[in-house]
């Protein structure tokens, strides 16, 4: 599905090298030391920092250069991104009509989203007058909307505590599942790689290492995540 092709992503000194292949509807996680490139790899996937080397395609089309709003996926943020004097619907509509010409189709499908997120009832509210957890699902319809088959997430959640967390993360993995897309989500929490991911990416001493399967791998990690891991 989505290829990286001998990639070779630099920031400044930093160089991080990753070639693997990505399958659609599959949940993958990031995880690695502080400092080792998780961000970097996913700003590198959505087209926000040019790879220095090598190609990314999807199904075989070359995307290397394609700009970010051009590319099959879509970026949870970890603050949200809400527009403060926007209301829920609108923030949410920016995801499908980022002109905001909403047609009653749109409305139908905005509605929907904020339904699947149990926010129904608070489309006119602005974002301000929601909780945290509330924030984060109003990203989250967002990204329902745009129905992209790829969901990037970095460190999502991360303001929240661990019980809205937990539920959150449930939600997202449901919700997701339910489009069919693949998501490759940025974390430092060990049980959020038990929680949610079906293979993990492991980047570490310059490199993202291609996707192995989760349980087997946290079970039993190398050494070097070991280290990581504690
Ligand atoms: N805009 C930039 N210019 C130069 N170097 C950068 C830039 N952004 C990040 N870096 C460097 O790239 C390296 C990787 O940073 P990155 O944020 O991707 O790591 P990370 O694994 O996501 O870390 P953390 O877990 O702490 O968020 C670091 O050495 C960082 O200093």
């Amino acid at each position: 599905m989505l290829k990286l092709d001998q990639g070779l992503i630099a920031q400044g000194d930093f160089q991080l090298r990753a070639d693997f292949t990505l399958e659609a509807g599959r949940n993958y996680a990031v995880i690695g030391p502080s400092g080792a490139g998780k961000s970097t790899l996913l700003a590198a996937l959505c087209g926000f920092v040019p790879l220095a080397a090598g190609k990314l395609l999807w199904e075989g089309r070359d995307i290397t250069d394609a700009a970010p709003g051009a590319r099959p996926m879509t970026m949870l943020f970890q603050d949200n991104n809400l527009f403060p004097h926007l209301s829920v619907l609108q923030n949410v509509a920016l995801g499908l009509r980022p002109d905001f010409r909403i047609v009653a189709k749109d409305k139908e499908q905005i509605m929907a989203a904020l339904t699947q997120v149990a926010l129904a009832d608070y489309a006119q509210v602005k974002p301000g007058k929601l909780s945290g957890g509330q924030q984060s699902r109003v990203a989250l319809a967002r990204v329902l909307v745009q129905a992209r088959p790829l969901v990037l997430l970095d460190e999502p959640f991360a303001a929240l505590g661990p019980a809205l967390r937990n539920e959150m993360l449930d939600l997202l993995k449901a919700t997701i599942a339910q489009t069919g897309a693949a998501m490759v989500m940025v974390t430092h929490a060990p049980e959020d790689v038990r929680r949610i991911a079906d293979e993990v990416i492991f980047v570490e001493g310059g490199q993202a290492l291609a996707p192995r399967p989760a349980g087997a791998l946290m079970d039993d990690p190398p050494p070097e995540l070991r280290a990581y891991l504690g």
